[in-house]
């Protein structure tokens, strides 16, 4: 089943259905320990012990303000910018809890991001960022984004400044090396260019996503991480220079059957991952956005996985 990508007005609506029977404190600890959770697979305390986390003035700084608290918890030694605080107690709160746990806040963004930083989290805005980027977030968002070729970049539920459903336009926002979404990928999240595209926040249930004609995505409860897409430059250079291909829509396990050294085993395997679908965007969608193939794929799908890395480094 492929994964639904939503609007903004969706994102909203589903948020405000779930507060029906979640209190916001209960989803917005789950969603950061979604992120806690990715961001623990692909940059460990041993490779990105310094983490400078930038939080915004919604629950999208909810969830990195909670994110912090854990990942200091997890052993990375993480300081927070928090630059137009939320006058609400349940932002005061996760304020405390990291003072509590000798987070410290900085005033400003600090000089020499690059040399005493291993990695950005990017909680400025989520889906209810509105275009245009307002004093200080424009200075902050211009710095981040230059910032991003050295320091790698994770953003929670959208790029901040990203448009929430066309994406990078105009390059005005933070194009992240690891996007993690929330609930459902955004549609803006279909341009994604970076490495790594988690889904997190495992919180629909059948009746929700039925209401909102949305698929509902296969992973285990708890496991936040289990559905991974991954944008792919690469691949979709080489389609380009293989010449034009008309747009394709071909799933993991139709290509697989395909290759005559997949055993029964793998196959099987595959199978019982829910796998996605490799889709190559609309021509003025390409233009417009700078898009990417995105590969969709299933973490179990190891032999996949490899595949794609090796192609990355080439
Ligand atoms: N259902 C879900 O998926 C959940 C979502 N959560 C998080 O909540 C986020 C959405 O939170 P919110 O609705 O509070 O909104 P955001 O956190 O996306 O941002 C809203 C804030 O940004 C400001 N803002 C918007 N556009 C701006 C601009 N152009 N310049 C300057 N400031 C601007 C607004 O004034 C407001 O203070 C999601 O993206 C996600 O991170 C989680 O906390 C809980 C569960």
């Amino acid at each position: 089943m492929s994964i639904s990508y939503i609007n903004q007005q969706k994102a909203k609506l589903i948020d405000l259905a779930l507060f029906e029977f979640f209190s916001v404190e209960t989803l917005v600890e789950l969603a950061a320990l979604a992120c806690v959770s990715a961001i623990k697979k692909v940059y460990s305390t041993n490779t990105h012990p310094r983490i400078l986390a930038i939080a915004g003035p919604g629950n999208n700084g909810a969830d990195t303000l909670v994110a912090s608290r854990h990942l200091k918890q997890s052993g990375y030694n993480i300081e927070i910018f928090y630059p137009k605080r939320n006058k609400k107690e349940m932002f005061q709160n996760y304020v405390e809890q990291n003072v509590q746990y000798e987070v410290p806040f900085l005033e400003q963004l600090p000089q020499q991001i690059e040399s005493n930083y291993d990695l950005i989290i990017d909680g400025l805005f989520g889906f209810s960022f509105q275009p245009p980027i307002r004093k200080p977030f424009d200075t902050i968002i211009n710095k981040i984004k230059h910032l991003s070729e050295n320091v790698p970049v994770v953003s929670i539920d959208i790029g901040s400044g990203q448009d929430v459903e066309k994406g990078n336009l105009n390059n005005l926002g933070i194009e992240p090396e690891t996007l993690i979404s929330l609930t459902l990928p955004k549609e803006g999240s279909k341009f994604f260019t970076g490495k790594h595209h988690f889904l997190g926040g495992n919180f629909l249930t059948k009746s929700l996503a039925k209401r909102f004609d949305v698929n509902i995505p296969q992973f285990p409860h708890g496991e936040m991480k289990k559905t991974i897409i991954k944008a792919n430059k690469q691949k979709k250079t080489i389609k380009q220079q293989n010449n034009k291909q008309t747009t394709k829509t071909t799933t993991i396990k139709q290509k697989q059957k395909t290759n005559n050294n997949t055993t029964n085993k793998q196959r099987n395997k595959q199978n019982n991952n829910k796998q996605t679908t490799i889709q190559k965007p609309k021509k003025n969608e390409q233009k417009n956005n700078n898009q990417k193939t995105i590969n969709k794929e299933t973490i179990n799908n190891k032999k996949q996985k490899t595949k794609n890395k090796q192609q990355y480094n080439q």
